[in-house]
C-alpha cells in the first residue's frame, strides 16, 4: 500500500506487515563502527561503556540483545539519555535501509503506536488501557516527518555481506530477502496464503497488496508443497510460496527438505534462473539454527546435483546472526570437501 492509499487510522501494534517498526525487526545498522543485526541490539549497547562490551551484542538475536541489556548495570544517567540513544538507532536503521525508510514514509500520516502487553509504558502503550507514553511511536513520527520534509536523507543502498560457494552454486548473505536481486524469492508461508508475521509479513509488505489478491485465488497451501506467483512490487519478478514445518512434529524433517525440493522443481518449470531462500522454519516454527542450516542445505544441493544442466543458482538470505553462522559452517565444510574455491566479501 502507498502514502497516499492508506487510511487516516492509527498503527497501534508493530506486527505482520508493520514488523519493519519494531525494533526486533531484523536489518543490518552501523552505529560508532559497530554493525548490529536488529535495532535491539544497537539499543541495548548503547547501555555499555566499553567497546568490547558494545561489540559483543553485534552477534546477538533481538531476544538475546533485550536478556543481555536488562542483565547490565545501564550508566547513572541512563534515564535521561535513552531517548536519544533511541533516536540514534533509529536513524542508523532507516537511514541506512533505505527500503525501510520508504515503508515509514508509505504509513502516511497514521499514528504509530506499539501497543504491548508487555507493560512497557514508556516506549509504548498499554493495548488494553491504552496508557502510555509511547516514546518509539512519537520517535518514529518525527523521523518520518525529518524523511519527509527532506531534512534526513536514506542511503542510496543498504550494507550487506556476501560468501559465494562457487563450486557449490550457493550464495549466503546477510540481507533482508525483500531486497533481494534474484529473480525469485521464496516465502516462508503458512498454509493460508494470506500473509502472516515474520518475512512472510515484510515479503506481503514490500509487494504490495496485489500479492495477497493473487493469494487469495491459490486456494493455500500444505506443508510441503509450494505455489508461484508474481512478485509486484519486489525486485523479485517471482515469489514461491512454501510452508515449512513446525519442529518436532511427525516427519518434520522429510516436509522441509521438500519445501527446498518442491521451489526449486517449481522455479526450474518456469525457466526461473536464480532464486533466494530464508531458512525455512528456523523462525517462528522452532527449528534449531543449525538442524535447519544442515537440512537446507543438503536439500538444495540434493536437487543441484540433480540437475547439473541446470543453470539455477541458489542465494540463502539470512539475516539471524546464529543462523547465519550455522549456515556459513555447514556451507564452508561442503565447499572444503567439493570445491577449493570459496570467496567472502562485504557488498556493496
Ligand atoms: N532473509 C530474511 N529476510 C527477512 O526480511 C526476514 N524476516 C527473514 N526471516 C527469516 O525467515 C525464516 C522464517 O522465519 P519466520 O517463520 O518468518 O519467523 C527464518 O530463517 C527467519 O530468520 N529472513
Amino acid at each position: 500500500m502507498r502514502y497516499y492509499e492508506t487510511p487516516r487510522i492509527s498503527i497501534d501494534r508493530f506486527v505482520e506487515e508493520y514488523e519493519f517498526l519494531n525494533n526486533f525487526y531484523p536489518c543490518r545498522m552501523e552505529l560508532d563502527n559497530i554493525v548490529y543485526p536488529n535495532a535491539e541490539a544497537a539499543y541495548q549497547a548503547q547501555k555499555c561503556t566499553d567497546t568490547e562490551e558494545k561489540r559483543v551484542f553485534s552477534q546477538l538475536d533481538p531476544m538475546a540483545a533485550k536478556r543481555r541489556g536488562r542483565a547490565l548495570s545501564p550508566p547513572p544517567d541512563w534515564d535521561r539519555v535513552r531517548r536519544r540513544a533511541m533516536e540514534r538507532v533509529l536513524r542508523a536503521k532507516f537511514l541506512q535501509n533505505p527500503e525501510l525508510a520508504a515503508a515509514l514514509l508509505d504509513t502516511g500520516d497514521r499514528m504509530l503506536q506499539e501497543g504491548n502487553g508487555w507493560h512497557d509504558l514508556y516506549w509504548g502503550v498499554d493495548l488494553k488501557t491504552g496508557a502510555g507514553e509511547n516514546h518509539l511511536g512519537l520517535l518514529l513520527m518525527a523521523l518520518r516527518a525529518d524523511l519527509r520534509a527532506g531534512r534526513l536523507v536514506p542511503a542510496a543502498a543498504n550494507l550487506y555481506h556476501r560468501a559465494a560457494f562457487p563450486g557449490l552454486r550457493i550464495c549466503l548473505e546477510d540481507r533482508d530477502i525483500t531486497c533481494s536481486d534474484c529473480a525469485c524469492i521464496v516465502n516462508a508461508a503458512n498454509e493460508t496464503l494470506l500473509g502472516g508475521s515474520g518475512v512472510d509479513g515484510a515479503i506481503h509488505r514490500a509487494a504490495g497488496p496485489e500479492l495477497r489478491a493473487e493469494c487469495r485465488l491459490l486456494g493455500g497451501c500444505r506443508t510441503g508443497e509450494a505455489k508461484l506467483t508474481k512478485g509486484y512490487r519486489l525486485k523479485a519478478a517471482h515469489v514461491i510460496h512454501t510452508v515449512g514445518p513446525v519442529y518436532g512434529g511427525p516427519d518434520g524433517d522429510e516436509a522441509l527438505s521438500a519445501c527446498y525440493q518442491n521451489a526449486l522443481e517449481l522455479a526450474a518449470a518456469h525457466h526461473i534462473p536464480t532464486i533466494a531462500f530464508p531458512i525455512l522454519s528456523a523462525g517462528k516454527f522452532g527449528y534449531p539454527p543449525q538442524k535447519a542450516a544442515e537440512i537446507a542445505v543438503a536439500a538444495v544441493r540434493r536437487w543441484l546435483e540433480a540437475h547439473p544442466e541446470s543453470p539455477m543458482t541458489v542465494t540463502f538470505s539470512c539475516v539471524q546472526p546464529a543462523l547465519y553462522a550455522a549456515m556459513e559452517k555447514t556451507l564452508s565444510r561442503l565447499a572444503r570437501r567439493g570445491s577449493s574455491a570459496l570467496t567472502s566479501d562485504p557488498v556493496p
